[in-house]
């Protein structure tokens, strides 16, 4: 079966065409800047030269097609037509208390992800767009959405609730959510294997940190804890999103600077994290750069970083009562020697013990990093969300035809 997995934003798309006869992927890509003069369309047929168009895609729809023909065509193609592809995966960040697994797109299941519209303005419309602009390029095809937030409906009540009046949950949802579940649950269950594990026994910090980024308390394989929270905003600080800071700060600029409630929003949203301490870029490699280059905001944005997510490493042991492993994923944490040196440095008196040769170990393998007297496995597990949406589409598709 081949399957077609899409990750729509507001103004982006990639997606990754998976045979699932052996998992393998058959090109991959991104449309960007969909609605803006030139948007770029970047197609990569495995194992064959990457192809660039620039043109006007004013949406989602168009955008799917040119994917779509691109997938078709007979010097970049992978396939010899469309009726080929037998699903559809998306990404859908927000699914609220609804959805605790992935699911089959129908009627239902799109009106609850329009009614999560509120929880997450910046993620699940572009996420309906996706799935809209996919049945109207392949109508006869079904449908799987992967949440972002099933894996940690697991969350017990007092991690999940704010202290806040309990009406407003009530009314209005108002909880804890959590975010990159399928990163993480894809992550703790590789750690236990390679560890050759039961997932069971196991105490897990998982640290996807990549553009957005967030940690999970992973015991006995589910999530008893994550840093992100109603939205993507809460917990680490990322590329541009602050993560957590005291709530009083928003009406009290709200006032001062005259801002609107969207204009709060794109500040901490878009304006806030390594790009706003440092003055240069949201990009870890820009910083680190920096950094080394003597720029003292960079390291400062560097130190800000890494001291926040050794915090809630610490508090996530705490919230467990121990841990047997840390894993680092994602682009900061597959890639970023420096950082998880740094974060490791400051966590001796848990008994980790880094091993800085394999520390600078390069490869896209899951690895450990630790040195074998350290109490606590440090591992650095690549991420693949698109492998586990195909996974789950195919699952989900074979069971609906069965
Ligand atoms: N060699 C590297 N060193 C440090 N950071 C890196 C490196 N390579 C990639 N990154 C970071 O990874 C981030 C992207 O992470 P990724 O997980 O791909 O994000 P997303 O999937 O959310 O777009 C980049 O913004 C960059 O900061
Ligand atoms: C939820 C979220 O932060 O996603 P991303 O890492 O793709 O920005
Ligand atoms: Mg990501």
């Amino acid at each position: 079966m081949k399957i077609l997995v899409i990750n729509a934003g507001s103004s982006s798309l990639k997606y990754q065409l998976y045979d699932m006869t052996d998992e393998s992927v058959l090109a991959k890509g991104l449309v960007e800047r969909i609605g803006m003069d030139s948007s770029i369309l970047t197609h990569k047929p495995t194992g064959r030269s990457e192809v660039t168009e620039v043109s006007e895609i004013l949406e989602h729809t168009t955008a799917i097609r040119k994917v779509l023909a691109l997938l078709t065509d007979p010097d970049h193609g992978v396939i010899g037509s469309v009726d080929e592809i037998e699903a559809v995966g998306h990404r859908v960040v927000h699914g609220g208390e609804f959805f605790s697994e992935s699911a089959l797109v129908d009627g239902d299941v799109k009106s609850k992800i329009r009614q999560l519209f509120d929880l997450a303005p910046l993620h699940n419309p572009a996420s309906m767009m996706g799935i809209k602009a996919s049945e109207a390029n392949m109508p006869n095809v079904p449908q799987v959405v992967v949440f972002d937030t099933a894996f940690h409906q697991t969350m017990p009540e007092h991690a999940y609730l704010y202290a806040i009046p309990r009406v407003l949950y009530k009314k209005h949802k108002v909880r804890r959510y959590g975010a990159h579940g399928t990163s993480h649950d894809f992550v703790s269950k590789t750690a236990a294997e390679f560890l050759d594990r039961p997932l069971e026994d196991l105490k897990i910090i998982v640290c996807h940190i990549g553009n957005g980024a967030s940690i999970t308390a992973v015991k006995g394989g589910e999530s008893v804890d994550t840093s992100m929270g109603m939205t993507p905003l809460e917990g680490l600080m990322m590329g541009t999103r602050s993560g957590d800071l005291d709530p009083a700060i928003v009406p009290y600029v709200m006032n001062k600077e005259e801002l609107t409630v969207s204009e709060v929003n794109s500040m901490l949203n878009k304006h806030s994290g390594l790009l706003a301490i440092s003055g240069i870029s949201s990009d870890m490699r820009e910083i680190t750069e920096g950094m080394q280059n003597g720029d003292a905001n960079s390291k400062l944005a560097f130190d800000m970083y890494e001291y926040r997510l050794r915090k809630y490493i610490g508090s996530y042991a705490a919230a467990m009562n121990g841990v047997d492993v840390i894993a680092f994923t994602a682009g900061v944490g597959e890639n970023s020697v420096v950082l998880r040196q740094k974060v490791c440095e400051n966590l001796t008196y848990l008994g980790v013990e880094l091993d800085e040769k394999l520390n600078e170990v390069r490869s896209g393998e899951p690895r450990r990093i630790s040195s074998a007297n350290s109490k606590v496995q440090v591992l650095v597990i690549p991420t693949n969300e698109e492998l586990v949406i195909a996974r789950d589409t195919h699952r989900i598709v074979q069971g609906s035809k069965s």
